[in-house]
């Protein structure tokens, strides 16, 4: 199951209101595992784009000789300690409530990327805050190298490389784990991107997409489903048209050709098909892109968008 953003962040990025949205998330996935027919078993993966944005700034403003700014990897590492410490907490606590026992794990997990990905030469993934225009350009004005993108009428943001996964490093643990029946957070952020170099693995700055992390986990721990969990019940066409119509049962083939057509937008919509279409795909197993409040009533009506083969 992936997360998207609206699982751990509303408009206050304090540590008190991001918990706050993840005892209610963790409320909503113990209330899944409760009431499923059948017993699930449940690997999960978060997104991290405005954490790690914030914390790389924090990086840079409070750095000195003594105390250096860290690197993209590792601010990505440190956000998976930080969302993964906050879930497990809410998910142990939510389970408690409900009187059932289950264990939960987060893992530090690496993701393998290709050096030669060109999109380690385009940067497209925004992270932090959004900036007005002025904003914006005394930011350009001290780091040349940044790049920023405007955000769907939102404002700027800084944007980095988000290479596609190849593997997850940790995905047979994740596996293992995932055998004894604790929910495993997994993958957090997409996961920290590593490239191999000279026959190890080292660290490299970008920002992985979570739901592309999330189909390639859910491939290699041989999920039955992938769950990608966003804002909105049903993907659409014409979204926001008149003409909107919200897609039920989708082929693989059909959701292709929407693809084609350009109905979903890079940065939002488009990823998370792309990523359901790889599973499908790869698996012959469904994938199901629906909102966070909906993910019960999938599971008890079958709800949702779900693209098969
Ligand atoms: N064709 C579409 N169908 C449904 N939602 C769409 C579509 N195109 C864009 N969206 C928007 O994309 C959002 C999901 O992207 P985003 O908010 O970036 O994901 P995340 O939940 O991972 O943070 C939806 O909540 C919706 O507002
Ligand atoms: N890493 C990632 O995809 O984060 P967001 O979902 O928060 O953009």
């Amino acid at each position: 199951m992936a997360l998207g953003g609206n699982a751990i962040l509303t408009d206050n990025p304090s540590a008190q209101a991001q918990q706050a949205a993840l005892k209610s998330t963790a409320e909503s996935l113990v209330d899944l595992v409760k009431t499923a027919k059948e017993p699930v078993q449940l690997i999960v993966t978060h997104g991290n784009g405005p954490q790690v944005g914030n914390l790389l700034l924090q990086q840079i403003d409070g750095s000195s000789a003594k105390n250096p700014a860290m690197p993209l990897d590792t601010v990505g590492a440190m956000t998976q300690g930080e969302i993964g410490f906050w879930l497990a907490d809410a998910l142990n606590n939510a389970f408690a409530q409900a009187g059932v026992n289950k264990d939960v794990t987060a893992i530090v997990t690496r993701t393998l990327v290709d050096a030669t990905d060109p999109a380690f030469k385009q940067p497209t993934k925004p992270i932090g805050p959004f900036y007005t225009a002025n904003e914006m350009h005394e930011m350009v004005a001290q780091h040349a190298d940044w790049t920023f993108v405007e955000d769907a009428g939102r404002g700027y943001r800084r944007v980095v490389p988000s290479p596609k996964p190849i593997s997850i490093v940790e995905a047979p643990a994740v596996s293992a784990l995932n055998s004894t029946d604790q929910v495993i957070i997994a993958a957090g952020g997409g996961g920290i991107p590593v490239v191999t170099q000279d026959g190890r693995l080292t660290g490299v700055e970008a920002v992985i997409d979570k739901d592309f992390s999330a189909a390639k986990l859910a491939e290699l721990a041989d999920a039955d489903e992938l769950i990608i969990l966003t804002a909105v019940k049903y993907v659409a066409v014409n979204f926001n048209q008149p003409n909107e119509q919200a897609l039920g049962q989708v082929s693989v083939n059909q959701m292709e050709t929407y693809l084609a057509e350009g109905q979903f937008p890079a940065g939002s919509m488009k990823p998370k098909v792309e990523a359901a279409i790889s599973f499908v795909k790869q698996t012959g197993r469904p994938a199901v892109i629906t909102s966070l409040d909906n993910v019960k009533g999938y599971l008890l009506n079958g709800d949702a968008t779900i693209i098969n083969q």
